[in-house]
């Protein structure tokens, strides 16, 4: 029988739990003296004080001249110091309002919601969003290390647990953002251990913004940064296209049509000097058809389209050509101009078109251009509603991508790249109100940045191009 003495099994109570070991060990628990604990203490405390004016040296500063004037002259002594701060402070805010803020109010600022807003609140959003690591009954958290104001966001500066990574942070930047009140966090890893977490106080984008101003002349223009809108934290939002191909994703609304004008005003100048020669793609007739008179080619049939494609297909050849072995970078000249192929909805024609002679053509052409045209002066800024696989399997081909409002959330890292969601590109969540609002990554930074577009309205155009055509478009 199973339970009998005879087949070597011992008898267990069911109820008994069954030891892993025979001998266990286990360390033994030694008290620690009290007087170890408060010299720890105060070692703490006196490290503190050590390090404060290294710390925060205009606080200790003022209050050291404040205890000092009150001992050398009483109660005199402060008043003076306090009025001579607050006149001189009220001076330099009248002139010189910019250093002021940047001095005195954000850092002021950043010492406030520091304590109030996140060392108040740290245990318990790390802890409840599972950011709080426990060992052997201790808990461990990630500990702030400064918070800085900027004008729009603050920057808590956190060192990490060793052991954690900076993806526990980017998966739960809802929870931080909603723990600390603010409307979104991205997180930015500086080095191992140390990490940045912004959390915008104000949304510098809400208001649209209006058409940015025209360079003055073709040498005014600079391809590899034109203007072309703000960034949220109040910068111009620069984008190169010179020297690369972009691609612009967005739902119907988002605002393709106002990064493709902003981009053809940011280069006006050099269009009319003959520096840049923009062709146009516009299966839509709706967008570019506006703005005909700035374009050196435009079509709007199938037919027509892909014959546009071919044929600058044929020039980036001849010009490869005559550089083969000559250059090796191309400088826009009257000659030799920097051109541009501007698609508007390019799943028309690569993936939407009846005709699947002028869908292959089509992606032929394009794919030619893309991989081949950096390097000799052809770029292409393409617009696109639905970035998915099936719709346009060249999206890879373009360097630079601007993710507009998507529709899903998978979206996002299809245009943005693989771990552009985690890092905060909130893409799909942008307030339809809000057209024109993109996600992007700016040259030299893995975070993505969220910009808005400038709004180039049909009046703008009808300036542009009655600036092309000497008066003859307006109206
Ligand atoms: N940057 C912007 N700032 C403010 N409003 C904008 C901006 N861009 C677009 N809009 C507004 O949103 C509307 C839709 O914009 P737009 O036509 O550019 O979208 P789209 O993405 O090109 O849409 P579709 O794919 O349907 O053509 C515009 O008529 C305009 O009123």
């Amino acid at each position: 029988m199973l339970g009998g003495k005879g087949n070597g099994a011992s008898q267990v109570q069911h109820t008994a739990p069954v030891p892993a070991h025979a001998v266990r060990f286990t360390t033994p628990v030694v008290e620690t003296p009290a007087a170890f604990i408060i010299g720890r203490w105060a070692w703490r405390l006196l490290a503190f004080l050590v390090a404060l004016p290294v710390r925060y040296p205009l606080s200790v500063a003022s209050v050291a001249v404040l205890v000092g004037s009150w001992a050398l002259w009483d109660w005199v002594g402060p008043a003076v110091v306090c009025t001579v701060a607050v006149v001189g402070g009220l001076v330099w805010r009248r002139y010189h309002r910019a250093s002021f803020r940047r001095w005195v109010v954000l850092r002021l600022l950043g010492l406030v919601r520091g304590i109030w807003v996140y060392r108040r609140h740290w245990q318990p959003v790390l802890v409840v969003s599972g950011l709080a690591e426990s060992y052997l009954e201790r808990q461990y958290l990630p500990r702030i290390r400064s918070v800085v104001c900027s004008e729009w966001a603050d920057r808590v500066r956190v060192k990490l647990v060793p052991g954690t990574a900076p993806s526990d942070f980017e998966e739960r930047t809802p929870q931080l953002a909603h723990g600390f009140q603010a409307p979104a966090c991205r997180v930015e890893v500086l080095g191992p251990l140390d990490v940045v977490l912004e959390f915008p106080r104000r949304d510098m984008l809400a208001d649209p913004i209006g058409a940015m101003p025209v360079p003055d002349g073709g040498d005014a223009v600079d391809l590899a940064a034109l203007p072309m809108g703000r960034c949220e934290d109040g910068r111009t939002w620069t984008m190169r296209l010179h020297g690369t191909h972009v691609l612009v994703a967005g739902v119907t609304g988002a605002g393709k049509g106002s990064v493709i004008w902003s981009a053809v005003r940011a280069m006006l100048p050099a269009i009319e000097a003959g520096l840049v020669r923009v062709r146009a793609v516009d299966p839509k007739r709706m967008e570019l058809s506006y703005g005909r008179p700035l374009f050196h080619r435009y079509a709007d049939s199938g037919e027509a389209c892909v014959e546009l494609l071919e044929e600058a297909v044929r020039d980036m050849q001849a010009r490869a050509d005559t550089y083969a072995g000559r250059l090796r970078s191309h400088t826009p000249t009257a000659e030799d101009p920097f051109e541009v192929v501007l698609l508007d909805e390019v799943a028309f024609l690569t993936a939407y078109h009846p005709d699947r002679e002028v869908r292959r053509r089509a992606e032929n052409a394009m794919a030619t251009l893309t991989s081949q045209g950096r390097s000799v002066g052809f770029a292409v800024l393409a617009a696109l509603q639905d970035p998915r696989k099936e719709v346009m399997n060249l999206r890879n081909l373009f360097p630079d991508k601007v993710a507009l409002r998507l529709d899903e959330a998978s979206q996002v890292d299809m245009v943005l790249g693989p771990d552009a969601r985690d890092r905060g590109a909130d893409a799909h969540l942008i307030d339809p109100s809000a057209p024109g609002t993109a996600f992007v990554r700016l040259e030299g930074s893995k975070i993505p940045t969220r910009v808005r577009a400038a709004y180039v309205s049909d009046a703008d155009i009808d300036a542009m191009t009655a600036a092309e055509t000497g008066g003859e478009g307006e109206g």
